[in-house]
């Protein structure tokens, strides 16, 4: 049996070039269809991606009883064993803004004396990732309107942090033509800088509730925007379900790096982002209450996955 599948060309955003009218209006469309789109000319070079390829290779095949010195229960936490996310996905988060710092508390106990190494390709990453990543909100923020990065950037966004997520998933059986490495979810962040190695993996679901498989120019990176952006901008900037099928017999790596507000954020969007005239979408909340809330749900209770932000403080006003 073959599935036939819809596939979505994303949008490109060329970071090389300042931006112009044109690029702007392609780059907020983009936001507000799909919450996708692709970075090109992006500065992380193909040497640096292997380096930590390398070491997440390294601690997918570490035996179970290390990593889980790092995680679900012990006082770490950086590490998401299988069947918690899928029985497909394993996960190691590293915080930034420190992220050599991070690296290290994992990389003592998963590498021994080789972490040093680890810690400086992962603060390497985190730094660049965190750079791009501020490029990247500027210009999302000056596509939604005339001057509103300069306007939006230091007051609404000057605090914000990322983190890195290693992934590794598993390659599916022999007899799986297709299975599920991470379920329908929506990103909680601002944003999600994504660097997947097989992006034919991925899949986002349209307005109408279609999977469509991620296209890609080669050496390009994945935006996605996540709800903290979607509760920010009065819903016109899209936080689209999106979920990761297996379909290769191999397994599959994955950098996600998240952009997100610092937990004590109030987040309600500004009166000029609501526009005059226009209804609320969210009422304003707490970011970490919202984190907790999503949390709560996708441990204790499996099956709510998929809530999202509008599940917790939509106004049910549909922008
Ligand atoms: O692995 C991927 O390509 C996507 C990962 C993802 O969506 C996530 O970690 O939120
Ligand atoms: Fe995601």
């Amino acid at each position: 049996m073959s599935h036939s599948h819809s596939s979505l060309k994303l949008s490109i955003l060329d970071l090389s070039k300042t931006p112009n009218p044109s690029s702007l209006s392609s780059l907020l469309e983009a936001c507000k269809e799909w919450g996708f789109f692709q970075i090109i000319n992006h500065g992380i070079s193909e040497e640096l991606y292997s380096k930590l390829s390398l070491f997440s290779r390294q601690i997918c095949s570490l035996p179970s009883e290390t990593k889980l010195k790092l995680g679900p229960s012990s006082s770490v936490k950086s590490y998401t064993p299988q069947f918690i996310a899928s029985p497909f996905y394993e996960g190691l988060r590293v915080l930034g803004p420190d992220f050599f710092s991070s690296a290290e508390c994992s990389g003592k106990v998963l590498f021994g004396p080789k972490c040093n190494e680890f810690s400086e390709v992962v603060r390497e990453y985190g730094v660049k990732m965190t750079d791009l990543s501020r490029r990247i909100l500027e210009a999302i923020l000056m596509s939604l309107g005339d001057g509103f990065e300069k306007k939006f950037y230091g007051t609404e966004f000057g605090k914000c942090f990322g983190y890195l997520r290693i992934i590794n998933y598993s390659p599916p059986g022999p007899s799986q033509e297709e299975v599920e490495g991470l379920g329908k979810h929506t990103d909680m962040c601002c944003m999600t800088v994504l660097y997947p190695d097989d992006v034919s993996s991925l899949q986002v679901r349209s307005k109408e509730g279609k999977w469509m498989d991620i296209e890609t120019r080669k050496g390009s990176l994945v935006v996605n925007l996540g709800d903290m952006l979607e509760a920010w901008s009065n819903g016109s900037l899209r936080s689209s379900e999106h979920r990761v099928m297996l379909r290769k017999p191999r397994s599959r790596l994955s950098l996600a790096f998240f952009w997100t507000f610092e937990d004590e954020k109030l987040i309600f969007a500004p009166e000029e982002v609501v526009g005059e005239g226009n209804k609320r979408a969210f009422k304003p909340f707490i970011c970490s209450d919202y984190i907790h809330f999503r949390e709560f749900d996708d441990k204790e209770m499996y099956e709510k996955v998929g809530n999202t932000v509008r599940d917790f403080a939509g106004t049910g006003v549909d922008m």
